[in-house]
Order: structure tokens, then C-alpha cells, then sequence
């Protein structure tokens, strides 16, 4: 198959804890405004980027990822991390996605803020020349000026939205409504487990 006769599919690779309407904008937006038929989220159990954070069990955040996609055929979640070695270097994830789909063509999607790390990740040169990215502007970040070197690199232009997971838990945290920062089905399920709850 020529690849450009494969499906594109983009995976945003996230720690989604938990996933909010900042994901699920930036995935419906590379669905409607790209070349990609899906979008896939990767839950990662452990980002080498937060290492010591606690962090809920991944089998939860990927039900709570799974909640909120469900009525959404264009947007699937991968476990796939669950399986490989912690913590969850990217280029290791997208060498075995490679191998169990190689009907597929795969594009990373994130937001400003990991591009901007981007150069501290494990095997950036490989990653940059094997791979199409799609970034997503994130409010307070910056995009690199190297950025503009890579000819893999787009930058989509889209409507930014200043929502984290951080801003989500401490809201939780602090007994505040999160509503609307998350799908209804995911704050109920927060809820019902008392997921970051105050006390
Ligand atoms: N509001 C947003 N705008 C653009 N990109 C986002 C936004 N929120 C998350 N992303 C992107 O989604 C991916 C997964 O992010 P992650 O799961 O770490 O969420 P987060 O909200 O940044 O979490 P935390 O606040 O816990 O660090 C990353 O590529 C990140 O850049
Ligand atoms: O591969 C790496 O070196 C690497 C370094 C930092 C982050 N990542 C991945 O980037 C995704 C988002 O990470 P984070 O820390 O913003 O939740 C998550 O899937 C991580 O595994 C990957």
C-alpha cells in the first residue's frame, strides 16, 4: 500500500488525568480540520515527565477517557502503553503501534507546551524525521523557533483554550464544580468515586 493510500491517523499521547474539553476540542479539531480520519488517545501510565506525581491508577484514567469519547466515532483510546516498559518513552510506543498497524499512517498531535519540550524527549531526531506532527497552540507557551525548521511540523491554527488537568484536580481538590471543563459523563464518574476529592 503507498502511503498515500493509507489512513492517517493522529495520537495525542497524554497522561489524562484526567482527560478534559482542552483534548477533546484539540482531537475534534484535527478530525474536522485535517487530513486524519481519527484521532487515537494514548494513555500513558507514567510520562518520564512526571515521574514521583501521583497520579490515578491508568485503568482509571483510561475509563474516564473511554466515558468521554464514547458516543464519538472518529475518537478511539490505546492501552498500549499499559503493556511497555515505565516510564513511557514515545519512541518506543510508536515503534510497536508501527508494528501492530502497519495499514496505518501516524501523526502526533500535541499541544504547544510538549513541543516545547520536545528536544528533551528520547530519540527527538528520529521521532521528527519519521513522523507528520500537528500542534495545537497552548496559551503561555511559546513554539519554539526551531520549530519552523521542521518540515514535518504544522502548526494548526485553532481556537486556544487555557484548561489543564492541573487547574481540574486542584479545582477538586479545593471542593469546586468542575462542570463543563469536563463531559458530563466524566464528572459523574469523578464523583461517584470521589476521584481528588476534598476529604
Ligand atoms: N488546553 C490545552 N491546549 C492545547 N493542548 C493541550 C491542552 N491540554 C492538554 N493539551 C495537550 O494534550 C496532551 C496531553 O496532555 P496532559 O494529559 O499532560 O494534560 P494537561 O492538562 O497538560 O495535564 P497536567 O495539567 O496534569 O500537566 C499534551 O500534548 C498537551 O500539550
Ligand atoms: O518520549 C519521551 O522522552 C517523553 C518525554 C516526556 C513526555 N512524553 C510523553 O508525552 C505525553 C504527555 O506527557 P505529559 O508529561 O505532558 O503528561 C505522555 O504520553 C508522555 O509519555 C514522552
Amino acid at each position: 500500500m503507498s502511503s498515500s493510500e493509507q489512513k492517517r491517523v493522529g495520537l495525542l499521547f497524554g497522561s489524562f488525568n484526567p482527560i478534559h474539553i482542552g483534548h477533546l476540542i484539540l482531537a475534534q479539531h484535527m478530525v474536522t480540520h485535517t487530513d486524519l480520519a481519527e484521532v487515537w488517545f494514548v494513555v500513558s501510565p507514567q510520562s518520564p515527565y512526571k515521574v514521583g506525581q501521583q497520579l490515578l491508577p491508568e485503568q482509571d484514567r483510561l475509563a474516564l477517557v473511554e466515558a468521554a469519547i464514547a458516543d464519538n466515532p472518529q475518537l478511539r483510546t490505546s492501552s498500549v502503553e499499559f503493556q511497555l516498559p515505565r516510564p513511557n518513552y514515545t519512541v518506543a510506543t510508536l515503534d510497536e503501534l508501527g508494528r501492530q498497524y502497519p495499514q496505518y499512517q501516524f501523526v502526533l498531535l500535541m499541544g504547544g507546551d510538549n513541543l516545547a519540550g520536545l528536544a528533551g524527549w528520547k530519540d527527538t531526531a528520529r521521532i521528527q524525521q519519521e513522523f507528520d506532527m500537528y500542534v495545537y497552540p497552548r496559551p503561555g507557551y511559546e513554539m519554539p523557533v526551531e520549530a519552523a525548521n521542521n518540515p514535518r511540523l504544522r502548526i494548526v491554527e485553532a481556537p486556544p483554550l487555557d484548561i489543564s488537568a492541573t487547574f481540574i484536580r486542584e479545582s477538586l481538590h479545593a471542593g469546586k464544580s468542575i462542570r463543563y471543563l469536563v463531559p458530563e459523563a466524566v464528572e459523574q464518574q469523578i464523583e461517584a468515586n470521589r476521584y481528588w476529592a476534598s476529604q
